[in-house]
Protein backbone atom coordinates (compact mmCIF):
# COMPACT_ATOMS: atom_id res chain seq x y z
CA UNK A 1 0.00 0.00 0.00
CA UNK A 2 1.29 3.31 -1.05
CA UNK A 3 1.42 5.94 1.36
CA UNK A 4 -1.88 8.86 1.16
CA UNK A 5 -0.61 11.91 0.52
CA UNK A 6 -3.55 13.38 -0.79
CA UNK A 7 -3.38 16.36 1.32
CA UNK A 8 -1.51 17.52 -1.77
CA UNK A 9 -4.53 17.60 -3.88
CA UNK A 10 -5.84 20.32 -2.26
CA UNK A 11 -6.19 23.46 -4.61
CA UNK A 12 -3.80 26.67 -3.39
CA UNK A 13 -2.14 24.76 -0.74
CA UNK A 14 1.22 23.58 0.30
CA UNK A 15 1.24 20.67 3.18
CA UNK A 16 5.00 21.01 4.74
CA UNK A 17 5.39 17.23 5.23
CA UNK A 18 8.65 15.62 5.67
CA UNK A 19 9.47 15.73 1.92
CA UNK A 20 9.06 20.06 2.15
CA UNK A 21 11.21 19.62 5.57
CA UNK A 22 13.74 18.09 3.64
CA UNK A 23 14.17 20.32 0.75
CA UNK A 24 13.50 23.98 2.54
CA UNK A 25 16.04 22.51 5.57
CA UNK A 26 18.47 25.13 4.93
CA UNK A 27 15.70 28.11 3.85
CA UNK A 28 13.82 27.56 7.39
CA UNK A 29 17.29 27.82 9.29
CA UNK A 30 18.33 30.74 7.66
CA UNK A 31 15.02 31.88 8.82
CA UNK A 32 15.40 30.79 12.22
CA UNK A 33 19.12 32.31 12.13
CA UNK A 34 16.72 36.21 11.98
CA UNK A 35 15.85 35.90 15.91
CA UNK A 36 18.35 37.82 16.87
CA UNK A 37 18.43 41.54 16.32
CA UNK A 38 22.60 41.89 15.26
CA UNK A 39 21.30 39.23 12.76
CA UNK A 40 18.32 40.71 11.52
CA UNK A 41 20.49 43.99 11.04
CA UNK A 42 23.15 42.30 9.13
CA UNK A 43 20.56 40.74 6.55
CA UNK A 44 18.95 44.32 5.84
CA UNK A 45 22.67 46.01 5.27
CA UNK A 46 23.19 42.82 2.59
CA UNK A 47 20.50 40.76 1.74
CA UNK A 48 22.69 38.87 -1.13
CA UNK A 49 25.55 38.87 0.60
CA UNK A 50 23.40 37.35 4.06
CA UNK A 51 22.21 34.52 1.84
CA UNK A 52 25.33 33.52 0.14
CA UNK A 53 26.67 32.73 3.36
CA UNK A 54 23.70 29.57 3.70
CA UNK A 55 23.86 26.25 1.57
CA UNK A 56 21.06 27.61 -0.54
CA UNK A 57 19.71 26.85 -3.60
CA UNK A 58 19.62 30.02 -5.88
CA UNK A 59 15.67 29.78 -6.56
CA UNK A 60 15.81 29.62 -2.75
CA UNK A 61 17.57 32.93 -3.16
CA UNK A 62 15.52 34.42 -5.30
CA UNK A 63 12.44 33.42 -4.05
CA UNK A 64 13.22 36.01 -1.29
CA UNK A 65 15.38 38.90 -2.71
CA UNK A 66 11.97 38.96 -5.40
CA UNK A 67 10.05 39.14 -2.30
CA UNK A 68 7.88 35.93 -3.75
CA UNK A 69 6.21 33.78 -0.49
CA UNK A 70 4.82 31.45 -3.19
CA UNK A 71 8.03 30.16 -4.99
CA UNK A 72 9.55 29.91 -1.07
CA UNK A 73 6.97 28.15 -0.44
CA UNK A 74 7.51 25.84 -3.62
CA UNK A 75 11.23 25.91 -2.81
CA UNK A 76 10.32 24.06 0.74
CA UNK A 77 9.65 27.03 2.93
CA UNK A 78 7.09 26.84 5.76
CA UNK A 79 4.49 29.66 6.88
CA UNK A 80 6.31 29.76 11.22
CA UNK A 81 9.91 30.28 9.62
CA UNK A 82 9.69 32.52 6.91
CA UNK A 83 7.39 35.19 9.18
CA UNK A 84 10.93 35.56 10.99
CA UNK A 85 11.92 36.59 7.54
CA UNK A 86 9.24 38.60 6.88
CA UNK A 87 9.25 40.37 10.27
CA UNK A 88 12.49 41.15 9.71
CA UNK A 89 11.04 43.29 6.43
CA UNK A 90 8.31 44.28 8.71
CA UNK A 91 5.60 42.70 7.45
CA UNK A 92 2.93 41.36 8.95
CA UNK A 93 1.05 37.41 8.59
CA UNK A 94 -1.60 39.00 7.12
CA UNK A 95 0.58 41.33 4.44
CA UNK A 96 2.32 37.62 4.06
CA UNK A 97 -0.33 35.42 3.70
CA UNK A 98 -2.53 38.20 1.48
CA UNK A 99 0.76 38.12 -1.04
CA UNK A 100 0.72 35.13 -2.18
CA UNK A 101 -2.83 35.34 -3.22
CA UNK A 102 -2.96 37.51 -6.28
CA UNK A 103 -4.61 40.26 -4.72
CA UNK A 104 -3.12 43.99 -3.19
CA UNK A 105 -3.04 44.15 0.43
CA UNK A 106 -6.11 46.16 0.73
CA UNK A 107 -8.01 43.71 -1.25
CA UNK A 108 -7.44 41.26 1.02
CA UNK A 109 -7.81 42.95 3.84
CA UNK A 110 -10.95 43.47 2.71
CA UNK A 111 -12.02 40.05 1.92
CA UNK A 112 -11.02 39.01 5.06
CA UNK A 113 -13.15 41.83 7.02
CA UNK A 114 -15.87 40.80 4.60
CA UNK A 115 -15.74 37.13 6.52
CA UNK A 116 -12.96 35.54 4.71
CA UNK A 117 -12.66 33.39 1.71
CA UNK A 118 -15.43 31.25 0.73
CA UNK A 119 -14.57 27.47 1.03
CA UNK A 120 -16.89 27.01 -1.97
CA UNK A 121 -15.00 26.81 -4.69
CA UNK A 122 -11.80 26.06 -2.92
CA UNK A 123 -12.55 22.34 -2.55
CA UNK A 124 -10.54 19.18 -3.86
CA UNK A 125 -11.74 18.40 -7.35
CA UNK A 126 -13.49 15.18 -6.93
CA UNK A 127 -12.67 13.50 -9.91
CA UNK A 128 -9.00 14.53 -9.04
CA UNK A 129 -9.44 12.98 -5.72
CA UNK A 130 -11.12 9.91 -7.34
CA UNK A 131 -8.46 9.43 -9.55
CA UNK A 132 -5.66 9.21 -7.31
CA UNK A 133 -7.26 6.34 -4.57
CA UNK A 134 -7.83 4.47 -8.31
CA UNK A 135 -4.19 4.74 -8.98
CA UNK A 136 -3.12 3.77 -5.63
CA UNK A 137 -1.73 0.03 -6.65
CA UNK A 138 0.76 -1.45 -3.98
CA UNK A 139 4.17 -0.74 -5.02
CA UNK A 140 5.55 -3.39 -7.71
CA UNK A 141 8.97 -3.13 -5.41
CA UNK A 142 9.28 -3.24 -1.90
CA UNK A 143 11.57 -3.34 1.10
CA UNK A 144 12.03 -5.94 3.50
CA UNK A 145 12.86 -6.66 6.58
CA UNK A 146 15.30 -9.26 6.65
CA UNK A 147 16.54 -9.78 10.32
CA UNK A 148 16.81 -8.33 14.03
CA UNK A 149 19.84 -7.71 16.28
CA UNK A 150 19.63 -7.58 19.62
CA UNK A 151 22.52 -6.51 21.79
CA UNK A 152 23.55 -4.88 25.11
CA UNK A 153 25.35 -1.17 24.07
CA UNK A 154 27.62 -0.94 27.29
CA UNK A 155 30.17 2.12 26.81
CA UNK A 156 32.89 0.01 28.60
CA UNK A 157 32.75 -2.40 25.17
CA UNK A 158 33.52 0.66 23.02
CA UNK A 159 36.56 1.48 25.11
CA UNK A 160 37.82 -1.98 25.38
CA UNK A 161 38.00 -2.09 21.70
CA UNK A 162 39.36 1.74 21.23
CA UNK A 163 42.56 1.02 23.45
CA UNK A 164 42.89 -2.59 22.03
CA UNK A 165 41.92 -4.68 25.24
CA UNK A 166 39.65 -7.09 23.28
CA UNK A 167 41.84 -9.79 23.87
CA UNK A 168 42.86 -9.55 27.52
CA UNK A 169 41.32 -12.33 29.92
CA UNK A 170 38.43 -9.91 31.29
CA UNK A 171 37.21 -8.83 27.87
CA UNK A 172 37.44 -11.67 25.57
CA UNK A 173 34.42 -14.53 26.59
CA UNK A 174 32.75 -10.96 25.62
CA UNK A 175 33.85 -10.75 22.12
CA UNK A 176 34.14 -14.07 21.20
CA UNK A 177 30.54 -14.30 21.71
CA UNK A 178 30.48 -11.81 18.84
CA UNK A 179 32.28 -13.72 16.57
CA UNK A 180 29.48 -15.53 14.60
CA UNK A 181 28.11 -12.22 14.47
CA UNK A 182 30.41 -10.65 12.59
CA UNK A 183 30.67 -12.93 9.81
CA UNK A 184 26.85 -13.50 9.80
CA UNK A 185 26.27 -9.83 9.07
CA UNK A 186 29.10 -10.09 6.57
CA UNK A 187 27.21 -12.52 4.98
CA UNK A 188 23.83 -10.95 5.33
CA UNK A 189 24.49 -7.30 5.09
CA UNK A 190 21.60 -5.40 4.53
CA UNK A 191 21.65 -2.12 3.15
CA UNK A 192 19.41 0.12 6.33
CA UNK A 193 19.67 -0.76 9.88
CA UNK A 194 16.75 0.67 11.93
CA UNK A 195 18.51 1.26 15.14
CA UNK A 196 16.60 1.51 18.04
CA UNK A 197 18.60 2.99 20.80
CA UNK A 198 18.77 5.25 23.92
CA UNK A 199 20.59 8.27 24.08
CA UNK A 200 22.07 8.50 27.27
CA UNK A 201 22.22 12.76 28.08
CA UNK A 202 24.38 13.20 25.84
CA UNK A 203 21.94 14.92 22.50
CA UNK A 204 18.93 15.03 24.64
CA UNK A 205 18.93 16.84 28.13
CA UNK A 206 16.46 17.90 30.81
CA UNK A 207 15.39 20.93 28.21
CA UNK A 208 13.78 18.59 26.06
CA UNK A 209 12.84 14.89 26.73
CA UNK A 210 10.82 12.92 23.80
CA UNK A 211 9.70 9.61 24.36
CA UNK A 212 10.37 8.15 20.60
CA UNK A 213 12.56 9.90 18.14
CA UNK A 214 13.51 9.24 14.73
CA UNK A 215 16.14 10.69 13.00
CA UNK A 216 15.40 11.94 9.42
CA UNK A 217 18.69 13.99 9.23
CA UNK A 218 21.73 12.19 6.15
CA UNK A 219 23.97 12.01 9.00
CA UNK A 220 25.44 12.33 12.24
CA UNK A 221 28.38 12.73 14.02
CA UNK A 222 29.48 10.54 17.18
CA UNK A 223 29.17 12.18 20.46
CA UNK A 224 31.13 13.48 23.02
CA UNK A 225 30.30 11.80 26.14
CA UNK A 226 33.07 13.34 28.27
CA UNK A 227 35.77 11.18 27.39
CA UNK A 228 36.21 12.53 23.58
CA UNK A 229 34.00 11.28 21.54
CA UNK A 230 35.09 7.32 20.50
CA UNK A 231 37.69 7.22 17.48
CA UNK A 232 34.46 5.54 15.30
CA UNK A 233 32.73 6.72 12.34
CA UNK A 234 29.57 8.71 12.27
CA UNK A 235 26.54 7.40 10.49
CA UNK A 236 25.29 7.97 6.95
CA UNK A 237 21.56 7.84 7.00
CA UNK A 238 18.75 7.42 4.91
CA UNK A 239 16.70 10.66 5.09
CA UNK A 240 14.52 8.82 2.18
CA UNK A 241 13.34 5.82 3.71
CA UNK A 242 13.27 7.92 7.26
CA UNK A 243 10.85 10.34 6.16
CA UNK A 244 8.79 7.40 5.12
CA UNK A 245 9.07 5.78 7.98
CA UNK A 246 8.27 8.84 9.93
CA UNK A 247 4.94 9.09 7.52
CA UNK A 248 3.87 5.73 8.41
CA UNK A 249 4.21 5.76 11.84
CA UNK A 250 2.44 8.79 12.53
CA UNK A 251 -0.27 7.97 10.65
CA UNK A 252 -0.53 5.11 12.67
CA UNK A 253 -1.00 6.98 15.42
CA UNK A 254 2.78 6.85 16.99
CA UNK A 255 3.37 10.84 17.66
CA UNK A 256 6.74 10.56 16.86
CA UNK A 257 9.84 13.23 17.57
CA UNK A 258 11.49 14.06 14.25
CA UNK A 259 15.34 15.10 14.28
CA UNK A 260 17.62 16.26 11.76
CA UNK A 261 20.12 17.47 13.86
CA UNK A 262 21.75 15.15 17.11
CA UNK A 263 24.95 13.22 17.81
CA UNK A 264 24.68 9.61 18.75
CA UNK A 265 26.19 8.04 21.97
CA UNK A 266 27.20 4.62 23.00
CA UNK A 267 23.80 3.57 23.03
CA UNK A 268 24.35 3.27 18.71
CA UNK A 269 27.98 3.65 18.59
CA UNK A 270 28.52 0.25 21.04
CA UNK A 271 25.95 -1.80 18.73
CA UNK A 272 27.93 -1.05 15.32
CA UNK A 273 31.36 -1.65 16.83
CA UNK A 274 30.22 -5.03 17.97
CA UNK A 275 28.85 -6.03 14.75
CA UNK A 276 31.43 -4.63 12.27
CA UNK A 277 34.93 -4.38 14.10
CA UNK A 278 37.08 -1.59 14.00
CA UNK A 279 35.82 -0.13 10.17
CA UNK A 280 37.08 3.31 8.68
CA UNK A 281 33.03 3.51 7.70
CA UNK A 282 29.84 1.58 8.52
CA UNK A 283 29.28 -0.75 5.82
CA UNK A 284 26.10 0.20 5.64
CA UNK A 285 23.05 2.84 6.43
CA UNK A 286 21.81 3.74 9.59
CA UNK A 287 18.57 5.20 10.80
CA UNK A 288 18.61 6.10 14.31
CA UNK A 289 15.52 5.79 16.72
CA UNK A 290 16.44 6.71 20.32
CA UNK A 291 13.90 5.76 23.03
CA UNK A 292 13.15 7.80 26.56
CA UNK A 293 14.19 5.27 29.33
CA UNK A 294 15.96 7.40 31.33
CA UNK A 295 13.07 10.16 32.89
CA UNK A 296 10.21 7.97 33.88
CA UNK A 297 7.73 7.73 32.52
CA UNK A 298 9.32 5.50 29.90
CA UNK A 299 6.93 3.96 27.05
CA UNK A 300 5.75 0.35 28.09
CA UNK A 301 6.94 -3.06 26.50
CA UNK A 302 3.25 -3.31 25.18
CA UNK A 303 3.88 0.09 23.24
CA UNK A 304 7.42 -0.64 21.42
CA UNK A 305 5.86 -3.66 20.65
CA UNK A 306 3.26 -2.24 18.59
CA UNK A 307 5.27 0.26 17.63
CA UNK A 308 7.91 -2.63 16.05
CA UNK A 309 4.22 -4.02 14.01
CA UNK A 310 3.55 -1.04 12.77
CA UNK A 311 7.26 -0.05 11.52
CA UNK A 312 7.46 -3.46 9.46
CA UNK A 313 4.05 -1.92 7.58
CA UNK A 314 6.22 0.80 7.25
CA UNK A 315 9.10 -0.63 5.62
CA UNK A 316 7.02 -2.86 3.28
CA UNK A 317 4.88 0.17 2.12
CA UNK A 318 8.53 1.57 1.09
CA UNK A 319 8.75 1.19 -2.69
CA UNK A 320 11.97 -0.24 -3.44
CA UNK A 321 14.04 -3.27 -3.16
CA UNK A 322 16.06 -2.07 0.80
CA UNK A 323 16.97 -4.50 2.94
CA UNK A 324 16.25 -3.17 6.41
CA UNK A 325 17.48 -4.91 9.90
CA UNK A 326 16.14 -3.57 13.15
CA UNK A 327 18.32 -3.55 15.72
CA UNK A 328 16.90 -3.42 19.77
CA UNK A 329 19.47 -2.68 22.04
CA UNK A 330 20.59 -1.80 25.35
CA UNK A 331 20.23 -4.04 28.77
CA UNK A 332 20.37 -6.97 29.91
CA UNK A 333 19.75 -6.63 33.92
CA UNK A 334 21.78 -4.01 35.03
CA UNK A 335 21.66 -1.34 37.57
CA UNK A 336 24.28 1.94 37.32
CA UNK A 337 22.69 3.50 40.67
CA UNK A 338 21.72 3.41 44.22
CA UNK A 339 23.11 0.97 47.27
CA UNK A 340 21.38 -2.28 44.97
CA UNK A 341 24.26 -1.20 41.84
CA UNK A 342 25.90 -3.98 40.08
CA UNK A 343 22.55 -6.65 40.38
CA UNK A 344 22.49 -9.06 37.88
CA UNK A 345 19.90 -11.62 37.39
CA UNK A 346 21.27 -14.60 35.54
CA UNK A 347 18.14 -16.74 35.21
CA UNK A 348 15.24 -13.46 34.43
CA UNK A 349 17.72 -12.32 31.47
CA UNK A 350 17.24 -15.98 30.45
CA UNK A 351 13.75 -16.21 30.73
CA UNK A 352 13.57 -12.48 28.98
CA UNK A 353 15.64 -14.10 25.50
CA UNK A 354 13.13 -17.28 25.57
CA UNK A 355 10.33 -15.60 25.69
CA UNK A 356 11.70 -12.94 23.31
CA UNK A 357 11.95 -15.53 20.78
CA UNK A 358 9.09 -17.56 21.58
CA UNK A 359 6.37 -15.56 23.70
CA UNK A 360 6.81 -11.89 22.93
CA UNK A 361 3.32 -11.02 23.00
CA UNK A 362 3.15 -12.07 26.18
CA UNK A 363 6.52 -10.77 27.44
CA UNK A 364 5.17 -7.20 25.76
CA UNK A 365 2.72 -6.97 28.78
CA UNK A 366 5.37 -7.14 30.98
CA UNK A 367 4.52 -3.79 33.62
CA UNK A 368 8.06 -1.55 34.36
CA UNK A 369 7.81 -2.89 37.47
CA UNK A 370 9.08 -6.09 36.91
CA UNK A 371 12.12 -4.39 34.85
CA UNK A 372 13.18 -2.51 37.64
CA UNK A 373 12.54 -5.04 40.55
CA UNK A 374 13.93 -7.80 38.52
CA UNK A 375 16.82 -6.88 36.36
CA UNK A 376 17.73 -3.53 38.00
CA UNK A 377 17.10 0.38 37.39
CA UNK A 378 18.84 0.45 33.66
CA UNK A 379 17.43 -3.22 32.88
CA UNK A 380 14.20 -1.06 31.64
CA UNK A 381 16.31 -0.54 28.50
CA UNK A 382 14.99 -4.28 27.66
CA UNK A 383 11.69 -2.65 26.21
CA UNK A 384 13.68 -1.25 23.23
CA UNK A 385 14.01 -4.64 21.80
CA UNK A 386 10.13 -5.55 22.16
CA UNK A 387 10.08 -2.56 19.18
CA UNK A 388 12.90 -4.79 17.17
CA UNK A 389 11.06 -8.21 17.94
CA UNK A 390 7.85 -6.53 16.80
CA UNK A 391 8.95 -5.86 13.14
CA UNK A 392 9.29 -9.74 12.56
CA UNK A 393 7.03 -11.12 10.50
CA UNK A 394 5.63 -14.08 12.78
CA UNK A 395 4.02 -11.76 14.94
CA UNK A 396 1.15 -11.10 12.18
CA UNK A 397 1.23 -14.69 11.36
CA UNK A 398 2.56 -13.97 7.90
CA UNK A 399 6.31 -15.24 8.24
CA UNK A 400 8.61 -17.15 10.59
CA UNK A 401 11.86 -16.04 12.04
CA UNK A 402 14.84 -18.10 12.95
CA UNK A 403 17.42 -18.04 15.80
CA UNK A 404 20.74 -17.73 14.26
CA UNK A 405 22.88 -16.96 17.76
CA UNK A 406 22.10 -16.17 21.25
CA UNK A 407 25.15 -15.45 23.81
CA UNK A 408 24.71 -14.56 27.36
CA UNK A 409 27.89 -13.33 29.21
CA UNK A 410 28.35 -11.30 33.15
CA UNK A 411 30.09 -9.12 33.41
CA UNK A 412 30.80 -6.05 31.22
CA UNK A 413 31.22 -3.75 33.56
CA UNK A 414 28.13 -3.04 35.86
CA UNK A 415 25.89 -5.26 33.08
CA UNK A 416 25.18 -8.44 31.78
CA UNK A 417 25.65 -8.80 27.81
CA UNK A 418 22.80 -10.09 26.03
CA UNK A 419 22.57 -11.51 22.53
CA UNK A 420 20.71 -12.57 19.95
CA UNK A 421 20.02 -12.75 16.00
CA UNK A 422 16.90 -13.68 14.57
CA UNK A 423 16.70 -13.61 10.43
CA UNK A 424 13.48 -12.96 9.43
CA UNK A 425 11.67 -14.98 6.98
CA UNK A 426 8.57 -12.94 5.53
CA UNK A 427 5.39 -14.59 4.08
CA UNK A 428 6.59 -17.91 5.57
CA UNK A 429 9.85 -18.34 3.20
CA UNK A 430 11.10 -21.68 3.78
CA UNK A 431 14.49 -21.27 5.62
CA UNK A 432 17.77 -21.23 3.80
CA UNK A 433 15.80 -21.67 0.31
CA UNK A 434 15.69 -17.99 -0.75
CA UNK A 435 18.10 -16.91 -3.27
O1 LIG B 1 27.83 -1.17 32.91
C1 LIG B 1 28.14 0.00 32.61
O2 LIG B 1 29.24 0.48 32.92
C2 LIG B 1 27.19 0.83 31.83
C3 LIG B 1 27.33 2.20 31.82
C4 LIG B 1 26.45 2.98 31.05
C5 LIG B 1 25.44 2.37 30.35
O3 LIG B 1 24.59 3.08 29.58
C6 LIG B 1 25.29 0.98 30.37
O4 LIG B 1 24.26 0.45 29.66
C7 LIG B 1 26.17 0.21 31.12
Amino acid sequence: MALDKTYKLVPGTTIFDAEQSAKGYHLNQFCMSLMTAENRASYLADERAYLDAWPLREEQKRALLDRDLNAAMREGGNIYFLAKWGATLGLSFQQMAGSMTGMTEQEYRAMMVGGGRSVEGNRIDHAVLEAAYAASAPPAEQAVVTGAVFTSHVPAIGAAMDHHKTEEPYWKPVFDGYEYSRQWQRENLPDVIFLVYNDHASTFDLSLIPTFVLGTGAAYATADEGYGPRPVPGIESDPDLAAHIAHSLIRDDFDLTLVNEMTVDHGLTVPLSLMFGDVEQWPCKVIPFHVNVVQYPVPSGARCFELGRALRRAVESYDRPLKVQVWGTGGMSHQLQGPRAGLINRDWDNAFLDRLVNDPAGLARLPHLDYVEQAGSEGIELVMWLIARGAMSDIDGGGTVETKHRFYHVPASNTAVGHLILENHPRAETPGTEE
